[in-house]
């Protein structure tokens, strides 16, 4: 296949510099063109991104000029780390333009033509966007928090059906963008707020493991609580659930349905896919973020302390890497999917 051009919308932030390094010799992408706000337009991205990786800024993107949101794009896949603040407008209109937008950001996540995409879940949901309005599309990935908890919940709802789901999530600083939380704010402690995230934990769910049926998306029928803490750890959402299950099931069962669950992507043997989407720890300390977060590549959502829960049926902690699996690394998955899927047409 020859390699297909893709630009990267938001190239200077978080989520934009862990696109670059993931995309270093990707089978299918290239990293063509670099975008990013007015402050950064027009330097070279090594001039104007504030570089936090663990490699250096690849030799070929450094000398890049950032282009701005106003610059007509060339590449056909448009991977968006966008601020919030600006996504809306621009993903639509780069769609309308024929590009294929692959989002990260909150903006077009619950639109009901836009599809909510864990290819391990919902790949059938890619579906919905022949119903876009657009010359091209938009497709999203959910909220990091979600992600891993999506991850956990499909299975565990196949098998068993859930009711009910209480979250609560410990969630790194890297999670706020760059510069993000104040240093006074979250050195020595743990804040009890962000801003709308339990809202999305609340609601993303149950349109990922919803049902695709002419042309629409039918939520999954659960309730969620959520409560969001933002915690001093620099990468890796940790998060405590319990649920409430139709058909009663143990933990040993529980275990067995997340640790053989696989899909699509595993199927395909995608690039970016994880072997083992859920890793099932056994020692009781584990998952921790130190420690854990790059297993299969930063792209598995680690469980451990699988046990009954005396309010509920089943309680147990999730974690991952919050700007892999949770951002940058589920949008490449996704574009991945789309194109084994035969969508880029
Ligand atoms: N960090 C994470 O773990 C996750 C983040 N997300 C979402 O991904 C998106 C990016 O997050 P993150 O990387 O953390 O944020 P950052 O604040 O680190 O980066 C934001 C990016 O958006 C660009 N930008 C800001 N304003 C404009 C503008 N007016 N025009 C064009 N570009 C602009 C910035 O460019 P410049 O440097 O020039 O200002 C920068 O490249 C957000 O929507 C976020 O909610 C989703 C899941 C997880
Ligand atoms: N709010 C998440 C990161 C994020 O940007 O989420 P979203 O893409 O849903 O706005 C965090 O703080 O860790």
């Amino acid at each position: 296949m020859n390699p297909i051009n893709v630009a990267i919308l938001g190239a200077t932030g978080t989520v934009g510099q862990k696109f670059i390094t993931l995309l270093q010799g990707h089978p299918y992408f290239r990293i063509h063109e670099v975008v990013a706000s007015p402050r950064s337009a027009g330097k070279p991205y090594a001039e104007a991104a504030s570089w936090k990786q663990d490699i250096p800024i690849p030799q070929d993107v450094a000398p890049m000029v950032v282009k701005s949101l106003e610059d007509s794009l060339e590449s056909t896949i448009l991977f968006s780390g966008l601020d919030s603040s600006v996504a809306g407008e621009a993903e639509t209109r780069f769609a309308k333009q024929g590009h294929f937008v692959i989002s990260n950001s909150k903006n077009h996540r619950m639109d009901p033509d836009v599809p909510l995409i864990i290819p391990e879940i919902n790949p059938e949901h890619f579906e919905i966007i022949k119903t876009q309005p657009y010359q091209g599309a938009i497709i999203t990935n959910s909220n990091c928090s979600t992600m891993f908890l999506s991850m956990v919940l499909a299975p565990i709802h196949r098998e068993f059906g859930i009711e009910a789901v209480q979250v609560t999530t410990m969630q790194a600083i890297s999670g706020a963008g760059y510069p993000g939380v104040p240093s006074l704010d979250i050195l020595g402690n743990v804040v009890p707020f962000i801003g709308g995230e339990e809202d999305k934990l609340e609601t993303e769910p149950q349109k990922i493991l919803g049902t695709y049926t002419n042309g629409t998306i039918i939520p999954a029928d659960f309730h969620v609580s959520a409560q969001c803490n933002r915690v001093p750890v620099i990468d890796g959402h940790t998060e405590t659930l319990s649920i409430k299950l139709k058909k009663k099931a143990s933990p040993q069962q529980v275990a067995e349905v997340l640790a053989s669950f696989s899909g699509m992507p595993q199927e395909h043997k995608l690039p970016t896919a994880p072997e083992h989407p859920i890793i099932v720890m056994s020692d009781e300390n584990r998952p921790q973020p130190a420690r854990d977060i790059w297993l299969q590549g930063g792209m598995a959502t680690m469980v451990g302390r699988i046990r009954s829960c005396p309010v509920f049926d089943i309680k147990m902690v999730i974690m991952g890497h919050n700007t892999v699996r949770g951002a940058a690394g589920a949008a490449i998955l996704n574009g991945e999917a789309l194109v084994e899927l035969g969508y880029l047409q």
